[in-house]
């Protein structure tokens, strides 16, 4: 392997890591914590066409850190002496100022954690990420790569609000965008499959994870994006709200008296499919849809149906597209969300071909369908290990 770079996605509950080429960009190998903090934690270390699992508790990010350390110690490709030439991590807000991959160094760490305010899911998580790797790899370069970046393109027609002077000069209230290097790669893959250059066509990506958003893409740049200020906005998502009312939380202050903490946490991580369903996992919430569960079967068609809304939108800021790409776990996995999502679009130009559907694409329209539909799996750890691999060579 030359060049290898350690990509770190750092979640609010899960770290995600590859090992990349930083020429190929192939991952040698990758691996997920999930359920940080909870009273078992899994550790998934894929390397040479086998799987580990470790099941204990690791009770933080630096302690999840550690285990993925010794998985790669116990499965035979120790990181240290590996030749490893850096370290990128996944930094979901990048406020105005990070626009491109950076080198971190402490003044960077303390804007990252500036940023947190806008991004309180995730950026404390991805900055103890940095903290971690910076004590355990103190010598390699650090590399922070931005979900807002990919945004920065967005016009002012698209993300500015209409609110108070102070508020945007003053306090950063704009949109900002996230899951830009999700959107990046797959909008780049989309032309690919179209066979044309991405500067010669116009995609939208629906980006469909436990976090979600939708993109157009105009010629290879972010012209809007469903996120906003912070990731709350737009799709319903796990357990966000997405679009509402802001005069909901008004009206639940005053009728409740319930604080502004209490009203962020309730639209973050007590609402979306969760608060409709109770479950946020998407296939139980399949399941209980097919098993007849009426609230399931309601909030499927909610989520479709926003997605529906913004994909429509789209066509019309872009004057028309020529792909539409379903990625993430539920993008790529569900051929029902993908099937309820297109719906009505039909007079918009999209035909879906349910069996190319049904079997997961990639191109899932009917070869006539003025507007192409695929599924594209997304890379974000290959992407932020390609803009590490690009920065340090310039
Ligand atoms: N086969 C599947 N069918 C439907 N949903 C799926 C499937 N596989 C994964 N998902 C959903 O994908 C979501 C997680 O997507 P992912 O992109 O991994 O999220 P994140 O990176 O934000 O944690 C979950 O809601 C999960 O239920
Ligand atoms: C920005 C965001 O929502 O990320 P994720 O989908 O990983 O939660
Ligand atoms: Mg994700």
């Amino acid at each position: 392997m030359s060049a290898p770079v350690l990509v770190i996605n750092s979640g609010s509950s899960s770290i995600k890591y590859q090992l990349v080429d930083g020429d190929t960009l192939e991952a040698s190998t990758s691996g997920v914590i999930e359920r940080i903090g909870q009273s078992e934690s899994i550790l998934t270390h894929r390397h040479a066409g086998e799987k580990h699992e470790r099941r204990e508790r690791f009770a933080d990010h630096a302690a999840g850190l550690e285990a993925m350390v010794a998985a790669f110690q116990e499965h035979g490709t120790p990181l240290a002496g590996s030749g490893l030439i850096a370290v990128a991590h996944r930094v979901v807000h990048g406020g105005e100022r990070f626009v491109q991959p950076v080198v971190i160094d402490d003044e960077v760490e303390q804007a990252v954690e500036r940023l947190s305010a806008l991004a309180p899911l995730h950026n404390p998580a991805n900055l103890e990420g940095i903290r971690v790797a910076r004590k355990l790899f103190p010598r390699l370069p650090q590399v922070a790569v931005f979900d807002t970046a990919f945004h920065a393109t967005v016009p002012e027609r698209a993300h500015l609000y209409a609110v108070p002077a102070a508020w945007r000069e003053e306090h950063g209230v704009r949109r900002y965008g996230f899951h830009g290097t999700s959107h990046a790669y797959v909008s780049r893959k989309a032309a690919e499959l179209l066979g044309k250059s991405p500067k010669a066509v116009n995609v939208i990506v629906a980006h469909l994870g436990n976090g979600a958003s939708v993109t157009a893409v105009e010629r290879g740049r972010s012209i809007d994006t469903s996120m906003g200020l912070t990731p709350l906005e737009g799709l319903v998502m796990g357990t966000r709200s997405g679009d509402i009312d802001p005069a909901i939380v008004f009206h639940m202050h005053r009728q409740t008296g319930a604080s502004f903490e209490d009203l962020d946490a309730a639209l973050n991580k007590d609402s979306g499919m969760l608060a409709l369903t109770g479950e946020i996992d998407m296939r139980a919430v399949e399941r209980a849809a097919e098993g007849g569960d009426r609230a399931a079967q309601v909030a499927l068609e909610i989520y479709c149906y926003r997605i529906r809304k913004y994909i429509g939108s789209y066509i019309a800021a872009l004057g028309g597209a020529d792909a539409i790409a379903f990625t993430a776990g539920i993008g790529e996995n569900s051929a029902e969300v993908r099937a309820g999502a297109l719906g009505s679009l039909v007079a918009l130009g999209v035909q879906l071909d349910e069996a190319a559907n049904a079997a997961g694409g990639p191109i899932i329209s009917t070869p006539d369908s003025p507007i192409t539909v695929m599924v594209v799996p997304t890379n974000e750890e290959g992407e932020i290990a390609r803009q590490t691999a690009n920065l340090l060579q310039s």
